[in-house]
């Protein structure tokens, strides 16, 4: 990664003005409320706690408080995840004026308030997982929407450029009817030519036996099912209800256990379908753990219309953590009203470790009308890279990528990091740090 493809590190305390900032919205977060107005309002009902950042309380009572389901733990007092690199670029952004540093001047009691600033730090970033498996699924849930058919050798470029970036999971293709996303009619095809890459998994979406078959037929070695919280959104994706496709989903499951094959188990609609709106967050948990149930080994939950906030989003997270285990939970978020990060923010905070995005935010479920692209890789890779999470994938690799399918789709990539970072390079001469 250049200097230019760095995030802003963490090494310097912030401001007075954001730590007010910090324990305001700490102070609320301690007195939730329901407060359901709809989709994007909802918060959960839960115990009011103290609202002071005394000097008093200590780390482990933020945890214990604030992150109740949390597995895995980060010293962050360490520093030790943030690269050598990062913290000198945040020291050199500070003597340009470019990050307030006035917070160490202006205080009374330094001692107390670096106590409280490691404390904030700590409930905020504690739960956080130090590595991040980043499923992309651009091959698959990015191209299925899109109206001219890409040619099968493009396809087939795309994952070879996204296996080069170090992702280790690619969603290639889908195994469904050609009538339903004529996109993906050349699935065998494109399989058959990536099969092989080494060093990738590269699961395969299948609705029922025939498209099993089909998949394991032409090299697949991993499959995903798709179940739906949604009952208007089963019957117009797959055109059966939810329990009839857990029949199917349970036929799929077990052929793929005689040969040995993961099955991965999607849940969509998990934040508000279309046609129903918002779904609760207990018919979610309950289609996750059937699928979890009959055997597949990742649930990941998808806001296919993308109208979750974290304020939906973390209760519908906390009714599936009650039924399946956390450590197999992955989140997929579009990105139609701007809210995939935030809420891939929390459900990190939560505790998950596995996010699904698509190369140049592209995306869109053909049965879903206005869903937007998934989130984008680039700007989840760009994200964790500044929370100091490893994801082991190249940012300016897989920018390349972006780049590559955006220019054959003839638009612009909707990655902001993409953006931002082309901007930047094309005028790096001009930038003096
Ligand atoms: C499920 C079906 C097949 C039911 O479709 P159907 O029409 O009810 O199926 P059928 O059993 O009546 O068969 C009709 C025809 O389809 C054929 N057929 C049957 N199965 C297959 C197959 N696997 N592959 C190829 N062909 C198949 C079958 O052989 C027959 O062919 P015909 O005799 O008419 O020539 C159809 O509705 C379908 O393919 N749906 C898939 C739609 C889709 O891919 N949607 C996008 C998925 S994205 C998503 O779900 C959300 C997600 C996962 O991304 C997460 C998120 O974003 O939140």
């Amino acid at each position: 990664m250049s200097s230019l493809e760095e995030p802003l590190g963490l090494d310097k305390l912030p401001s007075m003005n954001t730590i007010d900032r910090i324990q305001r919205f700490s102070s609320s977060a301690c007195c939730p409320r329901v407060d359901n107005l709809g989709m994007g309002n909802f918060w959960i009902e839960g115990q009011s706690c103290s609202t002071s950042n005394s000097c008093n309380e200590d780390n482990e009572e933020y945890t214990a408080e604030t992150f109740p389901w949390k597995r895995q733990t980060r010293d962050l007092s360490r520093h030790n995840s943030f690269s050598q690199n990062t913290l000198a670029k945040g020291r050199k952004l500070m003597k340009i004026g470019m990050v307030d540093d006035s917070f160490s001047d202006s205080q009374n009691n330094p001692k107390c308030h670096a106590k409280n600033m490691q404390g904030l730090a700590y409930k905020f970033l504690n739960g956080i997982p130090k590595f991040v498996k980043i499923v992309e699924v651009g091959p698959r849930d990015g191209l299925q929407n899109e109206k001219n058919i890409v040619p099968t050798a493009v396809k087939i470029e795309l994952i070879h450029r996204l296996a080069s970036t170090g992702l280790s999971v690619i969603e290639a293709t889908s195994f469904v009817s050609p009538k339903w996303v004529p996109q993906l009619a050349d699935a065998k095809d494109v399989m058959q030519a990536v099969h092989n890459l080494r060093g990738v998994r590269m699961p395969v979406l299948t609705p029922n036996l025939k498209g099993f078959e089909a998949a394991i037929a032409s090299g697949a070695r991993e499959v995903a099912i798709f179940a739906s919280a949604s009952e208007s959104f089963s019957k117009s994706n797959i055109n059966c209800s939810i329990e009839e496709s857990l029949i199917r989903f349970r036929a799929v499951t077990r052929a793929a256990k005689q040969v040995s094959v993961p099955v991965r188990g999607y849940v969509s609609c998990v934040a508000g379908c279309p046609v129903e709106g918002p779904i609760p967050p207990s018919k979610v948990a309950y289609v996750a753990k059937e699928l979890y149930d009959m055997g597949c080994f990742e649930i990941s939950l998808g806001d296919t219309i993308g109208v979750g906030t974290p304020g939906t989003v973390v209760p519908m997270l906390l009714a599936v953590m009650a039924v399946v285990p956390i450590e197999k939970i992955a989140v997929h978020f579009h990105d139609t009203y701007g809210q995939s990060l935030p809420n891939i923010l929390v459900s990190l905070q939560m505790g998950i470790s596995t996010v699904d995005s698509s190369v140049a935010g592209l995306g869109g479920c053909p049965y879903a009308k206005g869903a937007s692209g998934n989130v984008a890789t680039e700007d989840v890779v760009y994200m964790l890279n500044g929370l100091g999470v490893k994801t082991n994938v190249d940012l300016a690799k897989l920018m390349l990528a972006g780049d590559f399918i955006s220019k054959h789709l003839g638009r612009p990539s909707t990655s902001k990091t993409a953006i931002a970072l082309n901007r930047i390079s094309s005028d790096a001469s001009k930038i003096s740090y």
